[in-house]
Parts: C-alpha cells; sequence; structure tokens
C-alpha cells in the first residue's frame, strides 16, 4: 500500500440513497476519468452528464462528474467526483471497477482530509471541525465545529504563539547581549510582563469548565437519592424508554444507567446510579461509590426524595440542583420540601416540568462561555503542558535563576501550541485524529 495510492470512497451516507457520491483523488484520476468515463477527462469545475463504464465496458451509471483539478481541490491532489445513482449494486459495481485500475485502492478514515491537512489546506483544529461537523446532532456542536473549521481555533493558537515567539525573542537577546548597565528588573520586568498577558489567557481559556468538549460529548446529568425512591422510573420516563431495570427491590440498580438525550439543545448524559445506602453487600457498595461518583462529576444533580418516605437529600446539594419529590400521585406534595418539584414517574405528572428545568440549565450553562478554545480533550493536555511550561519560565525569570532555561521552557510552550494546531507533526498525535474520521471524509 503506497501512502501516493489514488485513494477513493463513497463519500455520501448509506444506501439506498436517491444519489450517491464517490470521490477520487490522485494523480491517477485523469486515466481513471480516461478508461471509465465516455466523455474522458471533464471539464474542470464543470457538473458533467456522463456513461460511467467498467473495463469491460459494461454500463455501471449515467451520472454526473465534477473534475478539480489540484492543487485547487479538496485534498489538493486531482479530484474527481460521481454522482450516481445511491443504490447498493450501483455502488459496488464502481468501487469494484475503481479499485481494479493500477494505483487506485480505497481510502482509509480521514485520508481525504489528512491530504487537506498534509497541503496544508487545513490545520489539525480546522481538520477535526471537518469531523465534529459530521458527528454534530444539535446546532451548538454544528455551530461550535463549523467555527474551528473555518479556523476559529487556528486564530487564537496563532496569536498566542506568535506573542510567545515574541517573548522568547526577547529572552533571547538577554541571553545573547548581557547589558551590564541594566538592572534585571529593567530587563525582565516587560518580559515578564508580556508572559503574564499570556499566562492569564491561558488559565482563561483552560478555566472554561469544559463547555467545549461538553457541547461536543454532552453534559452529564445524574439522578441520585435513596434506594426505591423511583430514580430508575424517573431515567425511563424521561428516556421515553425501559433503559433502566425497575423492581420494587430496593438496591435493584447497581451500576450507572446512562442515556443519551437532547435537552435544552444540548446534547445530555442522564444518569441514573445506585441508591445511596450502609449496605455489606460489596456488588451493591461498589454501585453506591459508583453513584457518588457519577454525582460528584455531574454538571447537574437531580435529587429525589420518596414520596412514600420522605427524606431530606442525603448527599451534597449544590445550588444548581434540582430536589424533586417523586410518587406525588401517591403522596400528598404538601409533605415536599418547597424548593421540590412534585413529579409522578408512574404517571408523568411533573416530568416534562423537570426537563425543561434540566434543559435551561444545560442551555445556561453552555452559554457561559462564549468562544471555547477548547473542544477536546486532546486540546486541554496541550494547553495545560504549554501553561505549566510558561510558569516555570516565569518563576526562572523572576528569581534570575537563568534566562537559557526559561527560553527552552518557552520553547517547549510554543512546541505544545503548535502540536494542537499540528504544525509540530507528530505522526502518533495524526493517526489518532484521523482514525477517527469515517470513511470518506
Ligand atoms: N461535492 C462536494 N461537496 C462538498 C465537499 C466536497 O469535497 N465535495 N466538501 C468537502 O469537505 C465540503 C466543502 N468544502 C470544500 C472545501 C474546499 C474545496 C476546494 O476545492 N478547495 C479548493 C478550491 C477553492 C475554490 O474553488 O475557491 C482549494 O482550497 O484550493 C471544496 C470543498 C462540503 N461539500
Amino acid at each position: 500500500m503506497s501512502e501516493r495510492d489514488t485513494i477513493c470512497a463513497l463519500a455520501s451516507g448509506q444506501p439506498p440513497a436517491a444519489i450517491c457520491i464517490l470521490r477520487l483523488s490522485g494523480d491517477k484520476v485523469w486515466k481513471v476519468a480516461g478508461a471509465l468515463l465516455e466523455c474522458g477527462l471533464p471539464e474542470p469545475r464543470h457538473a458533467t452528464l456522463t456513461k460511467f463504464r467498467d473495463e469491460d465496458s459494461t454500463l455501471i451509471d449515467e451520472g454526473l462528474a465534477l473534475f478539480m483539478p489540484g492543487p485547487h481541490s479538496y485534498t489538493g491532489e486531482d479530484t474527481l467526483e460521481l454522482y450516481l445513482h445511491g443504490g447498493p449494486a450501483v455502488i459496488k459495481h464502481s468501487l469494484e471497477t475503481l479499485t481494479a485500475q493500477p494505483g487506485v485502492r480505497l481510502a482509509e478514515p480521514g485520508e481525504f482530509t489528512r491530504r487537506a491537512f498534509e497541503a496544508g489546506k487545513l490545520d489539525l483544529t480546522e481538520a477535526e471541525g471537518v469531523a465534529d461537523i459530521i458527528e454534530a446532532e444539535t446546532e451548538a456542536q454544528k455551530a461550535q465545529a463549523l467555527r474551528q473549521l473555518t479556523g476559529g481555533l487556528t486564530e487564537t493558537y496563532d496569536r498566542w504563539r506568535a506573542e510567545l515567539t515574541g517573548v522568547l525573542a526577547l529572552i533571547e537577546v538577554m541571553v545573547d547581549f548581557p547589558d551590564e548597565g541594566d538592572t534585571p528588573e529593567d530587563t525582565v520586568r516587560p518580559i515578564l510582563d508580556k508572559l503574564d498577558l499570556i499566562i492569564t489567557e491561558l488559565e482563561d481559556a483552560l478555566g472554561d469548565r469544559g463547555i467545549g468538549e461538553k457541547i461536543r460529548d454532552g453534559f452529564r446529568v445524574a439522578i441520585v437519592g435513596p434506594p426505591n425512591a423511583g430514580k430508575s422510573s424517573l431515567l425511563n420516563r424521561i428516556a421515553r424508554r425501559e433503559a433502566a431495570i425497575v423492581t420494587d427491590i430496593a438496591g435493584t440498580t447497581r451500576d450507572v444507567v446512562e442515556v443519551r438525550l437532547v435537552l435544552g439543545g444540548q446534547v445530555v448524559w442522564l444518569a441514573d446510579t445506585a441508591g445511596l445506602r450502609e449496605t455489606a453487600d460489596i456488588v451493591e457498595a461498589e454501585g453506591v461509590r459508583r453513584a457518588e461518583r457519577a454525582a460528584r462529576e455531574a454538571d447537574l444533580r437531580i435529587h429525589v426524595i420518596d414520596g412514600a418516605n420522605p427524606e431530606p437529600p442525603a448527599g451534597p446539594v449544590e445550588q444548581q440542583d434540582i430536589v424533586v419529590f417523586n410518587k406525588a400521585d401517591q403522596r400528598s406534595a404538601a409533605l415536599a420540601p418547597d424548593s421540590a418539584l412534585p413529579v409522578s414517574a408512574a404517571t408523568g405528572e411533573g416530568v416534562e416540568k423537570l426537563e425543561s428545568w434540566i434543559g435551561s440549565f444545560i442551555s445556561q450553562r453552555a452559554a457561559s462561555v462564549e468562544a471555547p478554545v477548547i473542544t477536546r480533550a486532546r486540546h486541554r493536555e496541550k494547553l495545560s503542558a504549554g501553561l505549566a511550561s510558561l510558569a516555570q519560565a516565569r518563576q526562572l525569570l523572576e528569581d534570575d535563576m537563568g534566562a537559557e532555561l526559561a527560553a527552552e521552557d518557552v520553547r517547549m510552550a510554543l512546541r505544545q501550541l503548535g502540536a494542537v494546531i499540528g504544525t509540530v507533526g507528530v505522526e502518533d498525535i495524526l493517526g489518532a485524529v484521523f482514525s477517527q474520521f469515517c470513511i470518506g471524509k
């Protein structure tokens, strides 16, 4: 398998579909078009209606062909797109025919975009934006992916890198031309001031409560409370399916059961958890530990009070949390604490209101950071490592412990920021990012 093979793939979705798009990129495109398209190589950038035949001249389909010569194409290479009827037989016959051509093979996941990246058409965050927009289910995910795809992150990381390069130059001047007349305060202070501005910006970016990652991967909401309060029934009611097992036996739920929902325009993972109680059963005890962890890590907790046996919530109730009084169909809600929302998982009473409370909390939380510059764990790791290096550089300068060492730390920070946008090409990072793409992208 040569890297510079011409690659082809189905770029459109699951057949059958009205139309499918087959995509071909590489230097064999003109040969393939000459051999298989009745029109030969189509006029660049003109959709051309033509017959498409296999090597025995058997008709595969009639469709539109679009030729985009490199370097002015998505991948930067010669590209051919075929718009055919989207039936399984057409697709199979087409791909078999294309891959039977010398030097043509099926594309790996993300390989078209990887070539675009290698041709300098996109940086790594923009390429991630491409993958994210394809996966986007909510408008918020789409908007975030689109911003990223059009250089929204690139701009910020480039600016930080430019500012750090300036700082590095000042430190290097200090190393190379130490001015005996100047006090350290005169030379170091302006550098520290510049460094502090960048450090503050990185800290702000990292202090975003993970909003960008949560818009992309989902917010976490945990249903917590004592055994038999109806937590699993509530989850099932909100999920509108029997996701969690419900019985009368206290301690039925042992693991965390999560369902994926869209509430308040955001992806939300709603977790049902084991009832919190002291138990000698080691499996249940592990369940309780997991419940406590899910509660701690959640953006929002729904504390369920058992209407049949009302007790104040056992775990810590944070300001944003919601307390519900369940079994309100059987028990007078007058027993409920003032702030609790009466609900009935059994009849559905109050559940719509609960959903809208969750939705409005989550949508406000999502809007609390305007334009997150971290949308994946990968970005966060590199940015924190970069910040740590800068903090170290700052300390060295402040303590007059060696400008050379400080310069090395700033270089390290530059590499970390470069790794986010992919200017520092690390093969395993690229492999990890592009392998998550779908085929044809
Ligand atoms: N048919 C089709 N639709 C598509 C794509 C595609 O590849 N094919 N895209 C693929 O993701 C997206 C659009 N993104 C694209 C980005 C760049 C280029 C491109 O050819 N760029 C050239 C030429 C620019 C120009 O003509 O102005 C370049 O950058 O040099 C094409 C599509 C969504 N729609």
